[in-house]
């Protein structure tokens, strides 16, 4: 039987690239999780490659560490890697409620950063004890001292005894779990109190089915054992207890106060719902554990094949990643223009991009990803026929009859930048321009590592185009941004259509506030106007609100023999000419006599320098 006392569970925060993957790294090899030939592979916790060749599964971001400790006891320590991006909020807030404490990791150059706040403030909600560690002290620009004092400062915890570490050369490695064994709490829980476990985690492993990842809060589970997943009212029979060191290793049991994972024969992700309460079907809880929630997408698109033939094909790889991903959804969409393809959901930009990079790599897919969208909530008057109604609309191409939409209300967002002082400027213009209010300007630190806390409310809508890539842009990359949503407000919100040789294409309509409609449509069609290629003939480009053109741009007429400016000299440049126009085509939607590239509908939707 377990010793609750000799027990550490904890996770690591950090902000992107402040070294958490090369510390977990570390703490492994330290411990002695894996020989030196299997660490020399790179960093551990993020390699697919080894996990295949070594059965070692990655996404099972969470090792337990053995580790003899100054009092000659060994504790067994439990590493849960949490999710570095605001997309991912909720997991994180799982992870995190499935520990004591947590290695706060600050880059000893770079200091603290707007992400390693919000997780930090998560943490402390979940009353962890917190243990400041200040990596990356090999650096010629390190400065401990400095960044010490910004944790003291900007996070209000005691940096007095942060260990200064470098995770890259190991210094500190040691320091750092006797501190973890020192100052995190070891867990509590009654192993004779019926079962009560956390679904922190799921993930779908070829071999093995769904594989959970559970943190047992009392009571024990067992290889056999009847099991009732709470939220999803589903039973199952546990075939496989045990944990990852990283290498996967079965338990007899996992008792309260552990962390390990469980299989019962599960094949899809989505019947595991992330925070959903695990309990004996014999001997029930009484209570299901608090703060379960359903993640909800809550960024749209349309993914369409660039050839219609790969229609079946896209469907395929969706079903395939929808396996090991049950935050993004898809259903089908029929588009004029586009034909045949799917409405897909997100968690938000970043998960879009994920998946469709992942379609477009390993699917081998050339696909093209209509304007993102957030959800709308439509307020209808009523008709003769119909009662008045609310709806959520996903896709601007459904926006119902205006003379019938009483108000509409948007998504909004609280927003945290920090930033150095001299990008201030046109980061507070960046906001304006995004309809953001500005709630708070506080300046932390002093002298040269003085930055400014920005506080924003900002409409989705607004942010999921490409504020972040603009934010890292002006700021040389130096501002951080975190968000969390808060609701909805209404807002004077309409349909703006784009048409191209006076056909709309839906696959760029968008909704947008009438006050920035004429900025955005201007723009539009200006990117349209480069993008699309001169054809036989003129070509128009408009974008509209309702009837009303609100921007127009014309792409001139052209002869379309792209070997004409070869004046018949090299036959191989004439050649290569051709191949690539023909290639060029492969990759272009036909909207009536137009062509438009595929590229022309993500570039289109970025808003450039001017806005
Ligand atoms: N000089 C130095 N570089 C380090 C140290 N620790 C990590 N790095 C480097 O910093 C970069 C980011 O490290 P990661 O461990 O991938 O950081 P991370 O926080 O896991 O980053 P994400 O996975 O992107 O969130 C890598 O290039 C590391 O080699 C350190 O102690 N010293």
């Amino acid at each position: 039987m377990t010793d609750l006392s000799k027990i550490r569970n904890f996770s690591i925060i950090a902000h992107i690239d402040h070294g958490k993957s090369t510390l977990a790294d570390r703490l492994i090899q330290r411990t002695g999780g894996l020989t030196d030939r299997e660490m020399t592979h790179g960093q551990m916790l993020d390699n697919m490659e080894i996990e295949q060749e070594r059965g070692i599964t990655i996404k099972a971001q969470t090792v337990r560490l053995d580790w003899k400790a100054a009092d000659g006891d060994t504790y067994t320590l439990n590493l849960m890697d949490t999710p570095g991006h605001v997309d991912f909020a909720y997991e994180v807030s799982r992870s995190l409620a499935a520990c004591e404490g947590a290695l706060l990791v600050v880059d000893a150059a770079q200091g603290v950063e707007a992400q390693t706040l919000a997780n930090v403030y998560q943490s402390i909600e979940h009353d962890h004890e917190i243990v400041p560690v200040i990596n990356k002290i090999d650096l010629p620009a390190a400065e401990p001292e400095r960044v010490r004092e910004e944790i003291e400062e900007i996070i209000g915890l005691d940096a007095s005894e942060a260990v200064l570490a470098s995770a890259k050369s190991g210094i500190g490695i040691d320091e750092i779990l006797q501190a973890i064994v020192d100052k995190i709490p070891a867990p509590k829980g009654d192993r004779d109190a019926p079962l009560k476990a956390m679904l922190v985690d799921s993930w779908y492993d070829p071999y093995l089915g769904v594989v959970i990842l559970v943190r047992v809060i009392e009571g024990v589970l067992k290889k056999g054992q009847n099991i009732r997943f709470m939220a999803a009212g589903t039973q199952h029979l546990v075939d496989r207890v045990g944990c990852f060191t990283p290498k996967r290793i079965e338990l007899p049991e996992l008792a309260a106060g552990e962390i390990g994972f469980i299989t019962a024969q599960i094949k899809e992700v989505a019947q595991t719902a992330v925070g959903d309460t695990i309990t004996d079907v014999k001997r029930p809880t009484a209570e299901a554990l608090p703060g379960f929630k359903e993640v909800q997408p809550v960024v749209f698109c349309g993914l369409f094949p660039v050839d219609a033939a790969e229609f079946e094909k896209l469907r395929d790889s969706l079903y395939k990643l929808r396996l090991n991903d049950a935050s993004f959804s898809f259903e089908m969409e029929t588009s004029a223009a586009l034909g045949f393809g799917f409405r897909c959901g997100f968690l938000g930009l970043l998960h879009l991009e994920i998946i469709q990079e992942r379609l477009t790599r390993e699917y081998d897919l050339d696909l093209i990803t209509t304007a993102p969208s957030v959800v709308y909530k439509i307020h209808l008057s009523h008709t003769k026929n119909e009662d008045a109604k609310d709806i959520d609309l996903h896709n601007p191409a459904d926006m119902p009859d205006p003379n019938r939409i009483v108000s509409i209300e948007e998504p909004w967002i609280a927003a945290t930048i920090y930033t150095p002082d001299e990008y201030l400027g046109a980061i507070l213009k960046l906001c304006q321009d995004r309809r953001g209010i500005q709630k708070e300007l506080t300046y932390v630190g002093h002298g040269a590592s003085t930055r400014a806390q920005l506080k924003y409310e900002l409409p989705l809508n607004e942010v999921v185009f490409d504020f972040y890539d603009r934010l890292k842009s002006i700021s040389k990359g130096y501002a951080s941004f975190d968000y969390e949503q808060i609701g909805t407000r209404e807002g004077d919100l309409v349909k703006m259509s784009i048409l191209v040789n006076e056909e709309p294409v839906d696959a760029l309509s968008m909704i947008v506030h009438r006050g920035t409609a004429e900025q955005r449509g201007r723009g539009m069609c200006e990117r349209l106007k480069e993008l699309i290629p001169r054809h036989m003939f003129k070509v128009p480009i408009q974008a509209a609100i309702g009837g009303k053109v609100i921007a127009r741009e014309t792409i001139a007429a052209l002869r379309k023999d792209v070997t004409a400016k070869c004046y018949g000299g090299d036959a191989t440049r004439k050649r290569k000419l051709l191949e690539k126009q023909k290639k060029g085509k492969a990759r272009m939607r036909e909207y009536g006599s137009v062509s438009i590239p595929q590229e022309a509908f993500i570039a289109a939707l970025r808003m450039g320098d001017d806005a």
